[in-house]
């Protein structure tokens, strides 16, 4: 692939990955988007239920299988290994995208709250979204997005290796991202059974995806990872441990 051409994919597969997922938020708030997680025509629960776990299942799958080191080292045949990150971003907005398009409304209520309550549940949607936007900086937002594979290789120069880092909420948790889009996937002041469906579905594969991505961070990080794993917790924080410890010094 030729230079300008390559940047031109980073920068479009970056901006539909965004795209996609501005629409996710107004898609589970049910704000701002034509169709959101309760709307469309509703079919019988059982067809619903098939259809959304369908769409969950080909999202969850090809996001995890492209993730796997052998997947990539395959496919790094016919793609460039510089366009392989953006790739995979346009693959996950194509899936989320296909997700809500086709998603099968399930209205049938589970909560409904107004005034303060709903306030306070909002709040923990932009804090949700806060962690997950945060820790991608954290960790690289640039490099995680594609955006610095297809800079570096319009510059000729060769990427760095990946390191392993524990800025600020990777000292709370091992994981802020799958914390943050948790938080964001039940926090609705409007609890249908089409949305709790999304979120138990959703929240089964992102952990069934950390068991993967722990396996292959313990096989890049080594040691340094073994260690991470025995002093700071996975999703929910646990203070008194945290503190209880002296830091790694393996730890960036
Ligand atoms: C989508 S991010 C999710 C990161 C993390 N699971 C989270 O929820 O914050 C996945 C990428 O982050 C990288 N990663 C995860 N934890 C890391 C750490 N502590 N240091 C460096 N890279 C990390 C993985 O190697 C993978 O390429």
């Amino acid at each position: 692939m030729k230079r300008p051409v390559l940047l031109l994919y980073g920068i479009v597969s970056y901006a539909a990955f965004n795209i996609s997922f501005l629409y996710l938020a107004g898609f589970l708030l049910d704000v701002g988007v034509p169709k959101s997680i309760n709307e469309g025509n509703v079919a019988s629960l059982g067809i619903a239920a098939v259809t959304n776990f369908g769409l969950i299942f080909l999202f969850g799958f090809f996001h995890s299988l492209m993730a796997r080191q052998w997947f990539k080292n395959w496919w790094t045949r016919f793609v460039p290994v510089e366009a392989e990150r953006s790739t995979y971003v346009l693959q996950a907005a194509a899936f989320l995208s296909l997700l809500m398009g086709f998603w099968k409304p399930m209205p049938a209520e589970i909560w409904s709250v107004t005034g303060w309550s709903a306030v306070a549940v909002y709040l923990v949607f932009a804090i949700g979204l806060t962690i997950l936007l945060l820790s991608t900086f954290l960790i690289d937002h640039f490099e995680l997005f594609g955006l610095r594979q297809v800079w570096s290789a319009g510059r000729g120069s060769s990427m760095p290796s990946p390191r392993f880092r524990t800025p600020l909420l990777y000292k709370l948790v091992r994981h802020p991202m799958q914390l943050g889009v948790m938080l964001a996937f039940f926090a609705t002041p409007h609890m249908t059974v089409g949305h709790l469906f999304f979120a138990v579905a959703m929240t089964g594969y992102v952990l069934i995806g950390l068991y993967f991505e722990e396996r292959a961070l313990v096989r890049e990080f080594g040691d340094n990872y073994r260690d991470y794993q025995a002093r700071v917790t996975m999703l929910l924080p646990n203070p008194l441990r945290l503190f209880s410890r002296a830091p790694s010094k393996h730890a960036a």
